[in-house]
């Protein structure tokens, strides 16, 4: 219940469907090309299931993948506790040299927040992963969010020896909106 399949839809349709999905059982996946540096890239997205029971059949998953998009719920202390938890299963199960990002959704409801977002840093930091917070309501660093990993994966298979090495955390630093700004009068 963090948001992925919610984040999904913003992203393939630009829209937020409030409390209308059923908890994703399984798999589901979605196509979507966007154009990285005047190159089309096809990103095919697996929407996994959250819920425990589902586990075995997520895991499966791991090991094709490119890119993990790994999300807790800024309202939600256990989700972001459970972050250390996914992390240790995906270096079980996933490419050595997989692409993590780690995403603090709902960021719209900051009067709900649990975890500060200087907490998601310091857990990214401490693992060594982009991090931004992302409202699948409002929108907020979705695109960003995808957008990035296309980047980093568009370069890791065309580097041009001349082109300077991707960062994708500068990349994102440079990008990213700060939700529930402007308080800093
Ligand atoms: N306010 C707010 N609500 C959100 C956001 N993202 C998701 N929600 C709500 O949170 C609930 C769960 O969203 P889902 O997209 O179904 O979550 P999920 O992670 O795909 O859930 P599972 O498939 O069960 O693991 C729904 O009621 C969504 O409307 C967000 O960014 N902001």
């Amino acid at each position: 219940g963090v948001g992925k399949t919610s984040l999904l839809v913003q992203f393939d349709q630009g829209k937020f469907i409030p409390g209308s999905f059923s908890a994703t059982v399984g798999i589901g996946f979605t196509n979507k090309v966007v154009t990285v540096d005047n190159v089309k890239v096809k990103l095919q997205i697996w929407d996994t299931a959250g819920q425990e029971r589902f586990r075995s059949v997520t895991h499966a998953y791991y090991r094709d993948a490119h890119a993990l998009l790994l999300l807790y719920d800024i309202t939600s202390k256990s989700s972001f506790d459970n972050i250390r938890a996914w992390l240790t299963e995906i270096h079980e199960y996933a490419q050595s040299n997989v692409v993590i990002m780690l995403l603090g959704n709902k960021a719209d409801m900051s009067s709900d927040r649990a975890i500060r977002r200087d907490e998601g840093e310091r857990l990214a930091r401490e693992y060594s992963v982009p991090f931004m917070e992302t409202s699948a309501k409002t929108g907020v660093n979705v695109d960003l969010a995808f957008t990035a990993v296309a980047k980093e994966l568009k370069h890791r298979a065309i580097q041009h020896p001349s082109e300077p090495k991707f960062q994708i955390h500068e990349y994102i630093e440079a990008q990213k909106e700060k939700s529930g700004c402007c308080s800093y009068f």
